[in-house]
């Protein structure tokens, strides 16, 4: 049975497709008449790997992108692998001591999401664990904000955070909590062996069982004295915190 696929959009998330996953790339619509040189280089691209690529006009575009921007680019695409939650811990295994996990509980914007997956995938990250409920999950704009991260990464959509915090534990991955008002520094602490960076939503930040299934919770300090950074931006600093220790 073939499998069920749906249109990405964008320059990015269709190079990246094409890049990094081109068996599972169906067509590509390129806008005609497209003045940006990345279109031609998608084209070639296309062509190059045998993939069926036609010149359309802007509306048939807008047809395929159902709203979001798509700068003159679709892919038609077998939809990316879902994964099971039954499958992390061969995954945090096979990491042999140095993964790396980032968990986001309760993200609502999808271009949040959508860059904290691509903080994810440069950061090299083993996954990337959401809740089912309650959460933005993978669609058009977040797959457009990830450039293509969406597709690589391997991303866990859970039924009880909390549980899959505390299974997580039992793996030996060490829980920190990014929370503002923490005491604890981000740079105070190790993160090179099995770690999970679980970061808040927008508005209500971590929720209180999220927070008391963490080991500990350490801040990115702000010498601006600020109230918060935005959860994406978050994100990349913790990330590559962890990225700069473990290269050091
Ligand atoms: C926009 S903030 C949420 C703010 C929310 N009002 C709160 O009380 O937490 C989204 C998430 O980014 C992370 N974050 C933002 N600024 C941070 C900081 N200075 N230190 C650690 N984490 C931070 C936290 O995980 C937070 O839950």
């Amino acid at each position: 049975m073939s499998k069920p696929t749906q249109w990405i959009v964008g320059l990015n998330a269709v190079a990246s497709a094409l890049e990094h996953d081109a068996e599972n790339v169906r067509e590509v619509l390129l806008e005609a008449g497209g003045k940006n040189p990345r279109i031609t280089e998608i084209e070639q691209e296309a062509r190059r790997k045998d993939i069926d690529v036609r010149r359309v006009n802007q509306q048939a575009l807008d047809g395929v992108a159902g709203g979001v921007r798509h700068q003159g680019a679709a892919a038609r695409y077998a939809a990316a692998r879902t994964w099971d939650e039954h499958e992390l811990p061969a995954l945090v295994e096979a990491a042999e001591g140095r993964a790396l996990l980032l968990v986001l509980d309760g993200v609502q914007d999808p271009h949040n999401l959508g860059a904290c997956l691509r903080s994810a995938a440069a950061a090299g990250a083993t996954a990337v664990i959401i809740p089912k409920d309650k959460a933005v999950q993978i669609n058009a704009t977040v797959r457009k904000t990830s450039a293509g991260a969406a597709d690589i990464l391997p991303i866990f959509s859970v039924t009880n955070l909390s549980r899959s915090l505390r299974e997580l534990q039992k793996l030996g991955v060490w829980i920190y909590g990014l929370a503002g008002e923490a005491d604890a520094s981000l740079y105070a602490i190790d993160l090179k062996g099995n770690v999970a960076l679980v970061l808040g939503s927008e508005g209500d930040g971590l929720r209180r069982l999220t927070r008391d299934n963490c080991d500990q919770l350490v801040k990115i300090p702000m010498p601006g004295n600020f109230e918060s950074l935005n959860v994406s931006v978050a994100t990349g600093v913790a990330l590559f915190e962890a990225v700069r220790q473990r290269s050091a």
